[in-house]
């Protein structure tokens, strides 16, 4: 059933067309979206021009064109050429203010490079950010799915468009990493994906460059007519973090410089009007959080009738009790195009195969991928559970931060993360830690955005080298430096364990996880020991007995089998296929990593209250 919200979007629709229909033209009609008459206001007032025509995006009638995979789906016209730039040919408006990434006035973009670069003398260099490459051949892959396109080895096998070419150069991308070299081609190809690879390993680029790149090649989105308030972005990204939409929308600003494709980011704690602002100059890409995004949605600011490309990053966390709700109101009761028409990927380090069940409502005919390790990622965080009990936490932490100042660690401005259980918690481990000569900052959802903001530059810039953080900080933050992550608590969700450490030790770079454990974290013990002995780590003897007694069955429990790293498409396992549903038929399992998976296990009990 159509809710209110709708009902005036397609109300307010007809009234548009109404108005604006002498100045339709055939480019519009071509492009009709899903609903009968409606031209949607981008579409409209389009001039004549040399540009190919409209985009073959032709609504749910399309759905079997995904059948073939053998290109871009939305059939648009390929025209690499590089649509740079918003400052030329009659475009109302230029993004004015930094976050927007046009300089106000001059309609010039702001290079988000900082300064300009020689691009052919960076890749000239061969420099990366440190993964290493060499040990990519032993990374295992599992790919499941019907007609899986293969992998590419460099980025110049790969049709992705000039300027977006450029731009890799300029991020210094040398070569793509394993989740890349696989997700890349298979999202090109215009095929739905559920892909799942380690922290630190390069998701954001593996979605954002297929998005942007369709983009380029489809038909530029048009800005709205003056006065019309609804956007149509091509494509949505959501992510369940303020700071992480924050962060993917600046890589995907790095990403799309000067491609003519333009990203917008909006999330909750910051004043909607600038938003809206930057919502009003266009909008390709929608960089979201599920909160802010259903209030724009319900105020009929945005619609998403013409989504294309639909990401989800963290998709098993977008997905679990939490955020479920709301994904589905966005995703199946808006006006967005349903599976099958719009592509979907879905990119996160842990997938549990519950998670991926419910996930796959949102999926046609997909590919699973497994990319296990970066090198050997998680060997290169060296991990370390010591027994504390809660009363010794802080003096154990004042320990280990007097070590590591004595080893010059924070003379050399590397970082340390601190996780706690509650937001009362951060506060006064911070207070106490500023108290005893150790700068310290602290991010959870009960400080302002704009506190949670200064926090996160404060800490990436060195100012304050401890930041105390609960989940809210888990998740996909890219921040260098971060040498030590301390679980000052363990979370009771040994995904989010993996998630935790995962702000250290990324993109091939070394890093140092420690844990304090002690009683009240039995549950976990299981699952712990069992993910460090299968990231090669040194199991303390007393873990093993808490692992051995516990009844909990670790870090399988939801998956339902034996694990190696990287998880394991549940349409292959028979107990979820039970009931007369057939979720897989075919497929292949690629270089030699096929065993019995599952990267999930440890379904915590609670939801985590500091997250977005
Ligand atoms: N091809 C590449 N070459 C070199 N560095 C890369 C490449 N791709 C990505 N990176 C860098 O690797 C780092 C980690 O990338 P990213 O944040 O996308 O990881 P992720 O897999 O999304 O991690 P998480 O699971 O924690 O969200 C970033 O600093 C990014 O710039």
């Amino acid at each position: 059933m159509r809710s209110s919200w709708a009902d005036s979007v397609v109300n307010s629709a007809a009234e548009n067309v109404a108005a604006g229909s002498s100045a339709s033209n055939g480019v519009a009609t071509a492009a009709k979206p899903t609903r009968g008459a409606y031209i949607p206001p981008h579409l409209r007032n389009l001039t004549p021009s040399s540009e190919p025509p409209a985009p073959a995006y032709s609504g749910p009638s399309s759905a079997n064109d995904r059948s073939g995979y053998s290109g871009n789906r939305w059939g648009g016209p390929r025209n690499d050429s590089n649509q740079t730039g918003y400052s030329s040919g009659g475009r109302t408006g230029g993004w004015n203010n930094k976050s927007g990434g046009w300089d106000r006035g001059r309609e010039r973009e702001v290079n988000p490079f900082g300064d300009d670069v020689d691009t052919e003398k960076v890749f000239s260099e061969q420099e990366n950010t440190g993964i290493n490459f060499d040990a990519y051949e032993d990374i295992p892959v599992e790919t499941s799915g019907d007609n899986v396109p293969p992998p590419v080895n460099t980025f110049a096998e790969i049709d992705l468009g000039e300027a977006l070419n450029q731009n890799i150069k300029r991020c210094k991308y040398v070569k793509p990493t394993p989740v890349q070299r696989h997700a890349i081609p298979i999202s090109l190809a215009g095929r739905d994906l559920m892909a799942c690879a380690q922290t630190g390993s390069g998701k954001t680029a593996a979605f954002c460059f297929p998005i942007i790149s369709g983009i380029m090649k489809g038909q530029a989105s048009q800005r709205p007519p003056r006065g019309a308030r609804t956007v149509y972005p091509l494509a949505l990204i959501l992510s369940p973090t303020r700071e992480l939409s924050c962060q993917i929308h600046d890589e995907a600003k790095k990403f799309s410089y000067q491609t003519g494709v333009k990203v917008v980011v909006a999330y909750g704690g910051a004043p909607i009007s600038q938003q809206l602002r930057d919502l009003e100059r266009g909008v390709d890409i929608l960089v979201a959080t599920p909160g802010r995004l259903v209030d724009l949605l319900e105020r009929a600011r945005v619609s998403l009738q013409m989504i294309r490309y639909l990401a989800l990053d963290e998709a098993d966390r977008m997905l679990d009790m939490g955020f479920e709700p709301q994904i589905r109101k966005i995703v199946e009761q808006m006006d967005m195009p349903p599976q099958g028409v719009r592509q979907t990927m879905l990119f996160s380090a842990t997938f549990p195969k519950e998670i991926q069940k419910l996930a796959s409502d949102f999926l046609s005919n997909y590919v699973f991928l497994a990319v296990g390790r970066v090198g050997s990622s998680t060997d290169l965080i060296v991990q370390r559970v010591e027994f504390v009990h809660d009363t010794d936490k802080r003096s154990h932490l004042m320990d280990l931060l007097h070590a590591q100042r004595a080893n010059g660690v924070h003379g050399k401005q590397y970082l340390t993360l601190v996780f706690v259980e509650t937001k009362k918690g951060a506060d006064s481990l911070e207070h106490w830690l500023c108290m005893n000569g150790f700068p310290a900052t602290t991010i959870h959802g009960d400080r302002t955005q704009q506190e949670r903001e200064q926090a996160l530059r404060s800490f990436k810039s060195g100012v304050t080298p401890i930041l105390v953080a609960t989940d809210v900080a888990a998740r996909g933050l890219d921040i260098p430096h971060v040498a030590h992550v301390v679980n000052f608590d363990l979370p009771n969700d040994i995904d989010d364990y993996v998630h935790r450490i995962g702000r250290t030790g990324r993109a091939g770079k070394t890093g140092l996880a420690t844990a304090f454990f002690n009683d009240n974290n039995s549950s976990l013990a299981k699952a712990l020991s069992e993910l460090m002995q299968e990231a090669n780590q040194e199991v303390p003897a007393w873990l093993s007995r808490y692992a051995a007694r516990s009844p909990y069955v670790g870090r399988n429990r939801r998956s339902g089998g034996g694990g190696r790293f990287g998880g394991r498409d549940f349409r292959r396992d028979a107990s979820f296929n039970r009931g007369g549903t057939d979720y897989y038929s075919g497929g292949n399992s690629s270089t030699g990593y096929g065993t019995a998976g599952g990267y999930g296990g440890g379904y915590g009990s609670g939801v985590t209250s500091a997250w977005d």
